[in-house]
């Protein structure tokens, strides 16, 4: 009999726990949680894990630069899947300890308010407006956050994360919903070295690396025709330092189409005649939402 397969990601009650819940819904796997983001890459590049979790861009903070040069330079994972999510940020605390008579929680009962740095960067306006004087301090993770505010009682802290959290660690949602921005939402990949397929997925897509030989003027014009003239259509194209040398960079481009189909690899090839390294980071399906 084989053995459970392993997800990892960030610790329960974080969102990424939850986009993990989601890639394997109704699927026997163990939640192995890790409390720093190189520790996820690392489990399944270590083959402790079978795939980690990767929160990888945001419609609020844009790409996690990070977590895209972790994949790039750190680690040699496949993407497996990918999954986009509506993430609503909370403020939680201890309703008791915050509030004034009327019973509601207080601002001016707020001191400090922890989260992970995305997580804060989703909602300064609210806490601009809302908790000017509170103090803001960011750690590994929404939950470690809601965690470190649960051992912390009689301080005034509050933090931002999720319902689950907070209920895991006995707090209040103060107030749900405290994004800046409607449409807040997480693009999260399933990386690692087994296979994953879900019969759900809507969308196929490719995510591919390229470099640009060194003095070849219209390079990148090149690349991108060899995919518009089989009007092969691309959801992103990113530059990211290669590291090596100031001014040299690569381009990390997303392309709604699969692997198999005969036009993709014909424009990679293409692509590769004019001299650009290519690198495919995966092929893989993308998951519609579903509550
Ligand atoms: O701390 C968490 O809950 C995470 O899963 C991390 C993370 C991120 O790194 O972007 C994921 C999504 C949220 O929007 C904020 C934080």
């Amino acid at each position: 009999m084989s053995a459970t397969p392993r997800v990892a990601s960030l610790p329960k009650g974080t969102f990424s726990d939850e986009a993990a819940r989601y890639f394997f819904r109704d699927r026997d796997v163990q939640h192995v949680y890790h409390k720093l983001i190189s520790d996820v890459f690392r489990a399944t590049e270590h083959g402790d894990s079978d795939w980690s979790v990767i929160p990888i861009e945001n419609t609020i903070d844009g790409s996690v630069s990070l977590h895209t040069d972790w994949l790039v330079h750190e680690v040699d994972l496949p993407i497996r899947a990918e999954w986009v999510y509506p993430a609503v940020q909370n403020l939680v605390g201890l309703r008791g300890e915050l509030s004034g008579e009327s019973g509601d929680w207080h601002p001016d009962n707020i001191t400090k308010v922890l989260s992970h740095p995305v997580a804060m960067a989703q909602c300064y306006e609210f806490l601009r407006a809302t908790l000017p004087h509170a103090e803001l301090e960011t750690l590994s993770s929404t939950s470690e956050a809601i965690r470190t505010v649960s051992e912390n009682p009689g301080k005034g802290w509050a933090a931002i994360g999720t319902r689950t959290a907070a209920a895991e660690y006995g707090l209040d949602v103060l107030q749900e919903s405290v994004t800046d921005h409607d449409n807040n939402y997480t693009r999260f990949l399933l990386v690692g070295n087994r296979e994953y397929e879900n019969p759900k997925a809507t969308t196929h897509k490719t995510s591919i690396l390229i470099t640009l030989p060194d003095d070849y003027p219209g390079a990148l014009h090149q690349v991108l025709s060899a995919f518009a003239w089989r009007r092969i259509n691309l959801s992103k194209i990113e530059s990211r330092p290669t590291k090596k040398k100031l001014g040299v960079y690569y381009f990390f481009i997303d392309i709604l189409m699969s692997m198999d189909s005969v036009l993709l690899p014909a424009a990679i090839a293409e692509i590769e005649a004019i001299g650009c390294q290519v690198r495919v980071l995966g092929s893989y399906p993308s998951l519609p939402y579903v509550e």
